[in-house]
């Protein structure tokens, strides 16, 4: 029988370390992961890049719901532990799940330390740690003008250059004379400083904060020497605590963080500590790299594997602020003993400094050029003594004077065990490797194998020249990029080869086409499945383990691990016998939350995994497709059934539409609307396909989106008749169908690929037939999965024991 693994906190450290245990001995332990967070493991690091706007929430997932369940990993999501008995080997939650472990795991990171200020609960005072204080931060700015981050290291830094791109004015109150001053030298500071204030930040420096002002919510900071200052947001990034209550409460020795030996294991037996909550001789690290290590040591530990100890690390940092480049590693400070060679061109805003103790790096600081960052850091890692060669380090042999070295020249010169990139700690050698062993020959391709400018993306200007100097830049310029790591075909040329070769799964289409990963990944297995099925409705079979998690339960998975129910309501026009069905079925079933949903429909929330069968059968209403990338709802006005503006009947066209478009698989979720008449009560003009009533006719406005992209519908045709409108749409949801990326919606597909490029596809009666009869051919195939399943006792037994990513044992 397998042993019990379970670890509380799905942080960056604690699932970096998980990952590495399942490629050392992926069949050793059943294991559990609480998360306190309602989110699969995501990049912490990229919060900063989140709110400068460089990157959406949802591209910073790192392990996607899936990952979880392909790997059998039972995840406790938006759960917390709060008690470990480590006599009985048992966790509990505090929704009441009790977990038996033989290994036990604190991963539990760190929490933000907030100044004990009078008036520090106030509204609007918050943390810069995860998701939701990025949220609030981004809601605030739509409201509010005055931020103040407290704090000025690299979380504060961060997190102003982040406000002041939302519009807020972001002023920087900090309590020492220099910032960064954990990380920087007094001239790196002062330069740092000017650059900022360029940016339109400003800086309260040597303030103590006295109190927040304000009735409910923060009105302004009060100062020690008498002054103020106004705020409606306050940012507290004032440096983190390790989060060890919980481990101390449990009988874990716990000083700073929880304290573990070389080997993360804490004073009790089969209890270990990995990631910021850690103390490790007397360091607890606030930076991923070290993490990192740690895990590996720990991993191999867990896996019965042989491993040296961790023996501590060298942390260094990289602001990420765009325009300005600031790096430091080590110890930067002049302290007795200590040697420094400096280099400083006001000219260029460029600043050097390596710290040399007996010969050897003991740290370095970099500002305005930072391409030296790697190799210092390097040096210091390796402790080599550089007596009478110190120059060479930063000028090259000839001790200066000579040009100075390019990228790719530097690259070249890097040492085979240099890290490359330090958040995931990538060596040169292991990026060699990668790209002349495993084929990779693009920035993408080597992060999906190493893992490397998967972080903070310091280092992505290395890894290219790195790829450049191994390949040649005729090869790299030449390299398109695959639609995953697992190969490097566009998704043209893999729909040319599905058709061309008749590929009817996605295992034969991996394997034809090459697949550096017989198995494919979570990118390219959904996708691949729908090509297939676009191509060859009838001979592909649909692969349930190739569908995202909500599409196989043909569910909504909640944050909390329950499901949703959402069925079709044609046109949003129900009847009262439906809803009759619908109340009884709540009731039933004790269905906690009953809501009506932005596209006119009933959603059924916090429904047990195991009912979901039992409630579709009662329900005997058809799958509204909520989960789907297919289409979702179709809204509509009342039209001229009962509005007295309305000039044609909107909710019959939407009814007509909805249920002639159903069940329809589609690269992205497709929304539809129909409005009445030009005033548009419908909102049908930011859909991906509109409907407008005019006199006469109707026009039909495509491309729309109302998410975080909003962007208004243009114009694609006006027709007259109803048979019109269903003959426009068929062909217009058939061309996105087969042109379209897989998860790209219609909006973006219609910018890529340009509005005249589809009116021109379009254009022709002959063509628009052709695509509706192939669109015909696919929606004449297509069964209700709810009554599929709920007819199947086999799908139905299956379903029933499906392991919901967030259930708990
Ligand atoms: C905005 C920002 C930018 C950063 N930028 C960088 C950077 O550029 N470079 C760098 O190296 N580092 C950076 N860091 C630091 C880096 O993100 C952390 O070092 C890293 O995330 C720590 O990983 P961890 O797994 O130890 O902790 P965390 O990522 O904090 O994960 C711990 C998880 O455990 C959960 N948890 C805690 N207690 C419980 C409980 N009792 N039950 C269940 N769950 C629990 C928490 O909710 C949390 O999700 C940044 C941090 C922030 C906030
Ligand atoms: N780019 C990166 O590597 C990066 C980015 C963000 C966060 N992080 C990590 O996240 C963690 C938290 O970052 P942080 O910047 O909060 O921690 P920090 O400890 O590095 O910096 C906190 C800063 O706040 C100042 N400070 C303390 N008390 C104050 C007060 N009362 N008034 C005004 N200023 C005060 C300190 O002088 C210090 O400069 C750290 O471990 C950091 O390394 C790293
Ligand atoms: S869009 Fe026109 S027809 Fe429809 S409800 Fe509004 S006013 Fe009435
Ligand atoms: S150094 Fe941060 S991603 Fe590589």
């Amino acid at each position: 029988m397998k042993k019990k693994l379970v670890m509380i906190g799905n942080g960056m450290a604690g699932v970096s370390f998980v990952e590495q245990l399942l490629k050392l001995n992926p069949g050793r332990y059943d294991i559990s992961i609480i998360g306190a967070e309602p989110h699969p493991n995501y990049n912490r690091i990229m919060l900063s890049s989140v709110l400068a706007g460089d990157a959406g929430l949802n591209e910073i997932v790192l392990n996607d719901w899936d990952w979880y369940q392909d790997n059998g990993i039972a995840l406790l999501a938006g759960q917390e532990a709060v008690e470990v008995d480590a006599a009985k080997r048992e966790v509990r939650t505090d929704r009441g799940a009790a977990l038996p472990y033989d290994e036990l795991v604190f991963a539990t990171g760190s929490l933000p330390f907030m100044l004990p200020l009078p008036g520090a609960d106030k509204e609007g005072v918050i943390a810069f740690r995860d998701i939701k204080d990025c949220e609030t931060m981004m809601e605030a700015a739509k409201r509010y003008r005055k931020a103040i981050v407290i704090g000025g290291g690299l979380l504060g830094l961060e997190a102003a250059r982040g406000l002041l791109h939302l519009g807020m004015e972001a002023a920087v109150v900090h309590n020492g004379p220099f910032l960064m001053n954990r990380q920087l030298d007094e001239t790196a500071s002062r330069m740092l400083r000017t650059e900022l204030e360029r940016q339109g930040m400003t800086f309260l420096l040597n303030k103590q904060s006295a109190a927040i002002t304000g009735e409910s919510r923060v009105t302004g900071l009060t100062f020690t020497d008498g002054t103020r200052a106004e705020a409606d947001l306050i940012v507290m990034a004032v440096g983190i605590r390790p989060n060890a209550g919980l481990a101390a409460r449990s009988g874990v020795s716990v000083q700073t963080g929880i304290v573990v030996n070389d080997y993360m294991e804490t004073n009790l037996p089969h209890v270990y500590a990995v990631g910021e909550c850690a103390e490790h001789r007397g360091v607890a690290y606030g930076l991923v790299a070290p993490l990192y290590e740690q895990g590996a040591v720990l991993a191999k530990r867990l896996a019965g594997a042989e491993t040296a100890g961790y023996a501590g690390s060298v942390p260094s940092t990289k602001l990420k602020v765009s325009g300005v480049n600031v790096f430091s590693a080590g110890r930067y400070t002049d302290d007795p003993g200590t040697r420094a060679l400096r280099v400083q061109d006001d000219l260029d805003g460029i600043y050097k400094k390596v710290v040399f103790e007996n010969g050897r790096v003991v740290g370095a600081v970099l500002f305005g050029d930072t391409s030296d960052g790697s190799k210092l850091f390097a040096a210091i890692r390796s402790g080599k003594d550089y007596a009478g060669s110190e120059r060479e380090l930063l000028f090259g042999p000839s001790g200066g004077g000579g040009k100075p070295a390019g990228a790719e020249d530097l690259a070249a010169a890097m040492s085979g065990d240099e890290i490359v990139c330090g958040c995931n700690g990538v060596t040169k050698d292991m990026l060699v490797d990668a790209i002349t062993e495993k084929g990779c020959a693009s920035v993408p391709e080597l992060k999906a194998c190493t893992k490397a400018s998967g972080g903070c993306g310091g280092c992505k200007p290395l890894v290219e020249a790195i790829l450049t100097s191994t390949l040649g830049a005729d090869k790299v310029a030449a390299v398109k990029e695959g639609i995953c790591g697992c190969t490097k075909l566009t998704r043209d040329e893999i729909v040319g080869a599905i058709r061309e070769m008749r590929l009817t799964t996605t295992k034969e289409a991996m394997h034809v086409l090459e697949w550096s990963n017989p198995e494919g990944c979570s990118k390219c297995r959904p996708a691949l499945n729908y090509y297939i099925g676009m191509a060859f409705p009838e001979e592909h079979e649909d692969e349930r383990a190739s569908r995202f998690v909500n599409e196989r339960s043909h569910a909504n998975i909640q944050k909390d691990g329950t499901y949703s129910v959402v069925p079709r309501i044609y046109g949003g026009v129900t009847t009262p016998e439906d809803l009759k069905r619908i109340a009884t079925v709540a009731e039933k079933y004790r269905v906690p939350l009953v809501k009506i949903t932005g596209g006119q429909r009933i959603d059924l929330l916090g429904v047990k995994k195991e009912d979901l069968p039992g409630m579709w059968e009662d329900l005997d209403m058809p799958s509204g497709y909520a989960y789907g990338k297919s289409l979702r709802t179709v809204k509509t006005c009342v039209g001229n059934t009962f509005c007295r503006f309305g000039t044609q009947d909107a909710m019959k066209m939407g009814v007509d539409l909805e249920k002639k478009f159903e069940r329809l698989d589609t690269p992205h979720k497709v929304k539809l609307a129909v409005s009445g008449c030009p005033r548009n009560c419908a909102e049908a003009t930011i859909k991906d396909l509109g409907v407008v009533a005019i006199d006469g006719g109707w026009e039909l406005h495509v491309a729309g989106n109302g998410g975080t992209r909003v962007r208004a519908a243009e114009l694609l045709t006006k027709v007259k008749t109803e048979e019109e409108v269903l003959e426009w749409t068929g062909a217009y949801l058939q061309y996105y169908r087969e042109t379209a990326n897989y998860l790209e919606r219609t909006s973006e597909w219609c910018q890529r690929v340009g509005l005249d490029a589809v009116k021109a596809a379009l254009a022709d009666k002959a063509d628009r037939d052709a695509l509706n009869a192939r669109i015909d051919a696919t929606l004449g195939l297509t069964r209700d999965p709810w009554k599929e399943i709920i007819e199947n006792a086999e799908l139905r037994s299956a379903f029933e024991t499906l392991t919901a990513p967030a259930d708990a044992k």
